[in-house]
Order: structure tokens, then C-alpha cells, then sequence
């Protein structure tokens, strides 16, 4: 399994933040983790990232520990904030072949890179500006360039979509199809179902620290019933 978390436990003092947290997500599948302010997305994603060290449960990328072996875990995955940072003064390319470099990458990047930016849709006269102007479209565009060059199996993401219009969602949904094709394993912590419901193969309500509910794609054009989602979404007390 590319993404474990199997009976994570974390408190911050005397709070109980994640209870027995079970989660999984495999390769070349997405899943959309959804809940209310203060649930515990941060916290899960903390402990993928290896921030913090549970004080019970597993925690391992592709069988990696990172908190126990961090450089080992962190080449294995990509993280994009909400907020991607870039060398505002480097260009599109030459922020993907920096951080490709500082992520030791082989020789030999200039074969990777354009192929990337080609396959996340970065129009081509972007390629050599300097990411100054860019949106946060664009930006997400480079980060995940930089995920596809460097081949990682796991993706993880903050918010991805929120400040996104409409477009540029579909088009960033589009973006982690790709993804997926490429059979990456990706989770991605958001408050947008209309996103989730559109890419997702699976979703999960995170409440109180623990997965309280998961929904499957379904065959066919209505993957997700969007209304039954929101109604679980925003009121958690009622089942749908
Ligand atoms: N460093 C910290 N020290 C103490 N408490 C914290 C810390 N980080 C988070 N918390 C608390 O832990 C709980 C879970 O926080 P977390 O940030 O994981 O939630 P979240 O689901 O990401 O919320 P949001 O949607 O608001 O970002 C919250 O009650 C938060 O106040």
C-alpha cells in the first residue's frame, strides 16, 4: 500500500487530535479526504509528512516510516500546499530542474522536464517565463511537473482547489487524472466536494480524529451522489 496510516493516535497536550485513525490509499488511486475545521486533515497530513511522530499506530510511505527513515520517505512523495512556493526569479523550467537537482535527481533532467510540463498542460510560452505572475493554477501545474519528473509514487495535497475558478479546477482535475494514470497514489485534503465528487475514487469523512465514514465511486456517469454528500458534509449529525 502506497499510503498507510493504520491506528494513528496524536495529541497536542492533553487533546486527542487523531483516535485511531485508519486510512489507505493505493496506487494509481485518488481519494479526497473531506472535514469540518479542526477535524484533523493538518494533523494527518503532519504525520505522512513525518512532522510529527505518533504516539501510537502506523505511519508508512510504501512501507517507509518517516519519521524514522525522513530522506528515505520524503523521495518517495510530493507534497503541494495550499500555497505552492517557486523561485519567483526562476522560470517555469528552472524550477522544476532546481528542485529536481536538490532532490538528487539523476543526470540528465532536460530529458524529464519538458516532457512533464507538457503532460500537466502548462502552455508552452510559459515555460521559460518567470513564475512572478503566475496563478495559482500555474503554479500547482509546476509543483506537479516536479512530482511527475521525479517519478514519486505518492502525492499529497492541501486545499488544492480552494481560490480555484471553476476552469481551473476541472482543469487541475484533469491535471491528477494524469496522476493517477501514471499510477501514482494521491491524497488530497479538501472542503470542495463538487472536486472531490469529479476525480475522487474514494472519499472519507474525517471527524474527531478518525475516518467516520467512506464513500466509494460508483460505475458510471454518477460516480458520487452529490446531495447526499453535502447533506453528510454539513450536517455530520444527520445521516444522509
Ligand atoms: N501545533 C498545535 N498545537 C496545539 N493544537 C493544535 C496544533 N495544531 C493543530 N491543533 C489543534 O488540533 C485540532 C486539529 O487540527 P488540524 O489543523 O489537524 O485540523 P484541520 O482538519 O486541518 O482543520 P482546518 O480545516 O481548519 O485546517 C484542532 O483543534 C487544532 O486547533
Amino acid at each position: 500500500m502506497a499510503i498507510t496510516l493504520r491506528g494513528v493516535r496524536h495529541s497536542y497536550g492533553d487533546r486527542l487530535v487523531l483516535r485511531d485513525l485508519d486510512l489507505m490509499v493505493a496506487r494509481g488511486e485518488i481519494y479526497a479526504l473531506l472535514g469540518g475545521n479542526g477535524a484533523g486533515k493538518s494533523t494527518t497530513l503532519n504525520a505522512l509528512l513525518g512532522f510529527l511522530a505518533p504516539s501510537a499506530g502506523t505511519v508508512r510511505i510504501c512501507g517507509v516510516d518517516p519519521v524514522a527513515q525522513p530522506a528515505e520517505a520524503r523521495a518517495l512523495l510530493a507534497y503541494v500546499p495550499e500555497s505552492v512556493a517557486l523561485y519567483e526569479h526562476l522560470t517555469a523550467r528552472e524550477n522544476v530542474d532546481y528542485f529536481l537537482a536538490l532532490a538528487d535527481a539523476e543526470r540528465g533532467r532536460e530529458a524529464v522536464i519538458d516532457p512533464a510540463l507538457d503532460a500537466v498542460g502548462l502552455p508552452r510560452h510559459a515555460w521559460d517565463k518567470r513564475v512572478v505572475g503566475f496563478s495559482k493554477g500555474m503554479r500547482q501545474k509546476v509543483a506537479i511537473a516536479l512530482a511527475l519528473a521525479r517519478h514519486v509514487p505518492v502525492l499529497l495535497l492541501d486545499e488544492p482547489t480552494s481560490g480555484l475558478d471553476p476552469q481551473a479546477t476541472l482543469e487541475f482535475n484533469r491535471l491528477l487524472a494524469t496522476a493517477r494514470a501514471r499510477d501514482v497514489a494521491i491524497l488530497m485534503v479538501t472542503h470542495d466536494l463538487l472536486s472531490a465528487v469529479d476525480i475522487a475514487d474514494r472519499i472519507g469523512f474525517l471527524s474527531d480524529g478518525r475516518i467516520e465514514e467512506e464513500r466509494v465511486a460508483a460505475a458510471g456517469e454518477t460516480r458520487f451522489d452529490l446531495n447526499a454528500l453535502h447533506a453528510r458534509y454539513a450536517h455530520p449529525q444527520v445521516p444522509a
